[in-house]
């Protein structure tokens, strides 16, 4: 599903209201009926609703709002934030004025209602919050009575997942046709608490030109009854420095667990012994270089090219002088799928050679955590984490690679301009190693052979679910990396299923 920020919202708006002649008046009855129902799903009729309304449009779909519940036997108060209304709005309140509901003159105690509803400012709101609804959203950042918020918690920007201040903490947010930005990313999601999106009449294809999507769901992969290991894809990960063996250990196993017909490790050639024990299913290639590899290590992978599907490069590798030579060189020789992470990332970031990633004819996959895009890109660290999607989008067009950026969500960069969220995951995988066993089962799943950017979606997801399993089966602080490997095998099982849930409630 596509995720919007406010100008392409309103864009689809107006689409909506002009080309296809849908007056605004029934988006907003839409609007409000979506959100009195959910209303409806959770108090009992009697409830005492206060509804507080801004002066723009959200102001009018709260107004609606409270007219769907006064006529369904709820005790409604409203009280506009800024003592006036116009436009829809306006028209609304007199609808409500016409069935005996005047706006109150002042502020209530918010403890007299069941619940507030928060319809004060909608995607049209531009940070930051100014007077008098500053002091409005100050009490209620310290309710304790539920809030619902109507579109999108008040405070908050459509356009991004920063947490501004004040801003509404919702217990429950209904916003219409698309998830925003601010809805899935950290950390302006946690205002949101349980979100709904409802369906109001705004066709896709007025959508069509905007490149950011959620991931819902993700076909299963499928392996053909003729397949034999060698048609499975032959994964051949590099890295492992002295102190930082086990990441290429996971990377690899994670690999076999994802479906890799054939696994290679290739490390420095004095710390091979260690991997001949650690590994089972897994075959080891002891390359030039002692405690970290060399420069020269080059030569040996490339003469080995023919034998593998694909190359996943810098778990463990450390950051060196000749780490930076080698990730170079292998960019530029290496004419199958490649993958960098961790230390790749960073020797590439400090070779400050970008532009090798452009002139490469196979697909470049890069896994950078925030703190490695950060080096990559030269952004600050808060513009990432905020504009997650869009950064992984420009990166991949401007670079040409695909990219994916891993913060608590995932978004994946396509080279032709295309970016995909995965919400899959949990706290639980915040733990040294999970990002090795990512970048094992991404390589396996494009040393399958299946298209890049399926191999990347499925991956993450599957990554993400089975972190869910682990902290279910084990428990939030326990998670550990190699748990994540342990559940590949459920992750595939209720991938099949379709078992796993939405990120939200679709109301349609
Ligand atoms: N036809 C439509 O356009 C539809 C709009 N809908 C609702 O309309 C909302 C968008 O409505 P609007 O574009 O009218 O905008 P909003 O109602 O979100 O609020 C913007 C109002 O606040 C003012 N404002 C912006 N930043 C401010 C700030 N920092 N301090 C004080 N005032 C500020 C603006 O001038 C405007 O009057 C959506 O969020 C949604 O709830 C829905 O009814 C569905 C259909
Ligand atoms: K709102």
């Amino acid at each position: 599903m596509k995720v919007l920020n406010s100008e392409e919202m309103s864009l689809a708006d107006i689409k909506t209201i002009q080309e296809l002649g849908i007056p605004s008046l029934v988006l907003m009855e839409n609007a409000s009926l979506a959100v009195a129902r959910v209303i409806k799903q959770k108090f009992p009729e009697g409830s005492k609703v206060l509804v507080l309304v801004g002066k723009g449009n959200n102001g009018g779909d709260g107004l609606a709002c409270a007219r769907h519940l006064k006529l369904w036997g709820y005790r409604v108060d409203v009280f506009l934030v800024f003592g006036e209304v116009k436009g829809d709005a306006l028209l609304q309140l007199n609808l409500l004025q016409a069935l005996g509901v005047e706006p109150l003159k002042e502020l209530p105690p918010l403890e007299n209602y069941h619940l507030v509803v928060d319809a004060i400012f909608g995607t049209g709101f531009q940070p930051p919050v100014k007077p008098p609804a500053e002091a409005i959203i100050k009490t209620l950042e310290r309710t304790k009575v539920p809030i619902l918020s109507v579109d999108i918690p008040s405070g908050l920007s459509a356009d991004s997942g920063k947490l501004y201040t004040p801003s509404v903490k919702a217990n429950i947010t209904v916003t219409f046709q698309f998830p925003k930005i601010c809805h899935l990313l950290h950390p302006a999601s946690k205002q949101c608490g349980e979100l709904y999106v409802a369906h109001i009449g705004i066709p896709e294809v007025f959508v069509e030109d905007v490149r950011r999507e959620v991931i819902l769901r993700v076909e299963p992969p499928k392996r053909e009854p003729d397949i034999h290991k060698g048609k499975a894809g032959h994964v051949l990960l590099v890295g492992g420095s002295v102190g930082k063996t086990g990441a290429i250990i996971m990377s690899a196993k994670a690999a076999t667990r994802a479906g890799a017909g054939l696994v290679s490790v290739g490390v420095p050639q004095n710390l091979n012994p260690i991997f001949e024990v650690a590994l089972t299913e897994e075959m080891s290639i002891p390359l030039p270089g002692e405690d970290f590899l060399s420069y020269r290590a080059w030569e040996t992978i490339l003469k080995e090219q023919d034998r593998f599907s694909v190359l996943g490069i810098g778990m463990g590798m450390g950051r060196t002088e000749e780490g930076q030579r080698l990730v170079l060189k292998l960019l530029e020789v290496w004419e199958k799928p490649i993958l960098l992470d961790a230390d790749a990332l960073n020797n590439l970031a400090d070779s400050k050679r970008l532009e090798v990633l452009r002139e490469r004819g196979s697909p470049t996959i890069l896994t950078p955590h925030v703190g490695e895009f950060e080096r990559l890109s030269g952004l600050p660290k808060e513009d990432i984490i905020h504009n997650l999607m869009d950064r992984a989008l420009e990166f991949a067009v401007n670079n040409q690679c695909y990219v994916v950026l891993k913060s608590s969500r995932t978004a994946i960069g396509t080279p032709d301009g295309s970016c995909f969220l995965s919400t899959r995951g949990t706290p639980a995988m915040a733990k040294g190693g999970v990002g090795d066993v990512l970048s094992g089962i991404l390589s396996a799943l494009v040393g399958r052979g299946f298209e890049v950017e399926y191999a990347l979606k499925l991956g993450v997801f599957i990554h993400g679910l089975a972190g869910e399993i682990a902290e279910r089966e084990k428990h939030t602080e326990s998670v550990r990396a190699l748990d994540l490997v342990e559940y590949l095998p459920n992750a595939y099982r209720s991938l099949e299923a379709g078992d796993y849930g939405l990120p939200f409630n679709y109301l349609y």
